[in-house]
């Protein structure tokens, strides 16, 4: 058998360390390599806590990419971090899987031309919980019926970027099926800025970071007289693994940048 091999990037975060033990489970995929901010030269196996693997840590992409042959490059760090790493993979042709969120709409564009222009697949996904993925599908598809409508995301208090990658896909697919609407009363003023959260087209998204919490999002909508709300919760990081091995699964196959787990599944 063929395995995919695979580089995992911030192996030793929350994440990370989460996919090791996902890679583990599957036959058909191999860590060629680890890469994070230390322990250059050491092997995965010399960390405690972490799956006993064999593979090479790196702390420099380029180095890395050099030395060990990889067909996919899991991406799961910080925001300015995983942007260039997941252009550097698209130009060494290894297929980005990115996690990692808090990318700018013109990151997003320019890594998709790049993807296109090298033939090269990736797959680009704010949230690989398919719970998450549903919540989603299920919001735009109310937006249609309910065009006011308010975001609330809850995630640990260890979180960099705000608000989350998944509340502003959800804004983005709700965008594509919902008019422009500013909504609340139109003299409405905030007595403390930032208390109505962050307005995307008229929709306002709240962020709360609290220790205990994992990842959770409501998407609430108003009508008349009813209210409908959608709501996900991962209380454990296993619940973004199924989805990250999919796209293994499809980016192998793919020559252009996907972002969104929806549109892989069928
Ligand atoms: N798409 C999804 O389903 C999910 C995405 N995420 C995203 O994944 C990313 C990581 O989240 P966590 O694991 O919670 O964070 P974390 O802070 O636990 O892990 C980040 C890892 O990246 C490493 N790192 C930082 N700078 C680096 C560099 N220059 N080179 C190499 N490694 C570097 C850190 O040392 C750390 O091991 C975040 O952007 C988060 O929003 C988190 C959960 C689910
Ligand atoms: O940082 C996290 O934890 C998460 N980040 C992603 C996001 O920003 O939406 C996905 C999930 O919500 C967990």
């Amino acid at each position: 058998m063929n395995k995919v091999k695979v580089v995992v990037a911030g192996f030793r975060g929350r994440m990370g360390s989460e996919a090791l033990r996902m890679i583990e489970k599957h036959d058909d995929l191999e860590l060629v390599a680890g890469l994070d901010m230390d322990n250059a030269g050491q092997k995965v196996k010399d960390i405690s806590g972490l799956p006993d693997f064999d593979a090479t840590i790196y702390t420099d992409i380029n180095q890395c990419l050099q030395d060990v042959q990889a067909d996919v490059l899991i991406d799961l760090t910080t925001p300015e971090v995983g942007y260039l790493h997941t252009k550097t993979a698209i130009e060494y042709g290894v297929r980005p899987v990115v996690g990692t969120t808090g990318f700018t709409s013109e990151q997003l564009e320019e890594l998709t031309d790049l993807a296109e222009e090298r033939g090269v697949g990736a797959v680009i996904a704010p949230n690989f919980a398919i719970g998450a993925v549903l919540m989603m599908e299920f919001s735009k598809w109310a937006a249609k019926y309910f065009p006011d409508v308010e975001i609330i995301e809850k995630h640990h208090d260890q979180k960099l970027d705000a608000p989350s990658g998944t509340a502003v896909k959800t804004a983005e697919l709700i965008k594509e099926e919902r008019q422009s609407k500013q909504q609340g009363h139109p003299d409405e003023k905030e007595t403390i800025p930032g208390a109505r959260g962050a307005d995307v087209d008229g929709m306002h998204i709240h962020s709360v970071r609290l220790p205990g919490l994992v990842a959770h999002q409501e998407v609430i909508f108003g009508g008349p007289g009813e209210n409908l709300t959608i709501k996900h919760d991962s209380f454990h990081r296993e619940s973004f693994m199924s989805g990250i091995k999919l796209s293994i699964d499809h980016v192998m196959k793919l020559d252009i940048l996907v972002y969104g787990l929806e549109n892989l599944l069928e």
